[in-house]
């Protein structure tokens, strides 16, 4: 059997940015052809569609997987592992295999599953790479609601959880091999030196930590890391995993997710401020899709992440490719849905 091929895993919270890393990755990758798996949460395949987009020679359309049965972690021995092996009997095989979580799996079932039989001879995990949103983390995102938790737990003493999002984001960070702390350009020099205090006391694991502004960071950096992290699992366990020693299932109730369509829109900046509003009003995490724009023969691609927009339009419909506003909407289970499905509705 030849060497094994390595596989770089890619993880982190909703919206750190590690589409953005994979995208300039594909683009810096030199000769190294790579194929990409990604699964994201929600229905609408934005991250699939930003990858395709970017034309690399190095990861043609046939190399771009997309896994769209749930998060990876839950679906490994009906989604993944039967992925995995139709891509290692391609007669082609890749020099390199990259794989993009979404934003709310566990990296650590994920990174086992390479221990399974057929997988393990043929592929190593060079390493996990645990992207980091610095100025949510600045902004307290992933410890503001100690509160809220500690309030819910008085009331029901069974509950044995921090704050999911906080349980999940040390999660991620305790299976890292490398950490990326993306959006520098978003905060200033002490705010970062907070945030690396922040990311280090949030796992008792020492990883190299690393700092990028749009994902940027060479490819020589991100794969090579020759860590084998399959192996090293047990210094890597997530709470669940702690928490239920006998193997009880993890899930991920605490988070929902749906579509909205509607009609076109006519002023994007008017569209965009309102936008904001109902996300600041109702917790949404993220929100991301494409935006019909009224007379555009260009498409406006739309990410928020927590209460920042960014769009742009990123190319034009294709003839006979129908035209629509879609937007994925995730947020914690309490969220109202019909509430925020009907203001964005509202909008068009
Ligand atoms: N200002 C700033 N924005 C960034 C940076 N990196 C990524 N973004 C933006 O953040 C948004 C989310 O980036 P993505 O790369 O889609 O994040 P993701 O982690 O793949 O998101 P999910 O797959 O939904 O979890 C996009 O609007 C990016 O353009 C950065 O370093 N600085």
């Amino acid at each position: 059997m030849s060497q094994k091929i390595p596989a770089t895993v890619i993880t982190g919270f909703l919206g750190a940015g590690k589409t953005t890393m994979i995208r300039n990755l594909l683009t810096n990758a030199g000769g190294k052809r790579i194929a990409l798996i990604i699964n994201e949460f929600g229905d609408l395949g934005v991250d699939g569609d930003v990858l395709k987009g970017c034309g690399a020679e190095n990861c043609s359309e046939d190399d771009i997987i997309e896994l769209t049965n749930g998060c990876i972690c839950c679906t490994v021995a009906d989604d993944f592992i039967p992925t995995m092996t139709k891509l290692l009997e391609r007669e082609q095989r890749p020099d390199h295999i990259v794989i993009e979580t979404s934003g709310l799996a566990l990296p650590q079932p994920l990174v086992a599953a390479f221990n399974w039989p057929d997988i393990r001879t043929q592929v190593t995990v060079d390493g996990v790479i645990t992207v980091v949103d610095s100025a949510a983390v600045a902004a307290g995102r992933f410890a503001d609601d100690h509160d809220a938790v500690e309030a819910a737990r008085s009331e029901d003493e069974s509950l044995d959880h921090e704050s999911p999002i906080e349980e999940l984001f040390e999660d991620q960070l305790t299976c890292a091999d490398l950490i990326v702390l993306n959006k520098t350009d978003l905060i200033d020099v002490a705010g970062l030196g907070r945030v690396r205090d922040e990311v280090a006391s949030r796992t008792q694991r020492k990883p190299v930590m690393i700092e990028a502004r749009n994902g940027e960071v060479p490819a020589g950096i991100l794969l090579g890391l020759g860590i084998g992290t399959e192996n090293d699992l047990a210094n890597r366990k997530s709470h669940h995993e702690l928490e239920h020693e006998d193997g009880t299932p993890h899930d991920h109730d605490e988070f929902d997710s749906f579509v909205v369509e509607l009609g076109p829109i006519v002023d994007v900046a008017s569209f965009v401020g309102r936008l904001k509003t109902i996300i600041a009003a109702h917790d949404v995490l993220r929100l991301k899709g494409f935006v019909d724009v009224s007379g555009k023969p260009m498409r406006l691609q739309l990410q928020a992440v927590g209460s920042r927009i960014d769009h742009y339009f990123d190319r034009a419909w294709a003839t006979g490719e129908r035209r629509a506003t879609r937007l994925v909407v995730i947020g914690l289970h309490e969220m109202d849905e019909d509430a925020v499905r009907s203001a964005i509705e509202a909008l068009a």
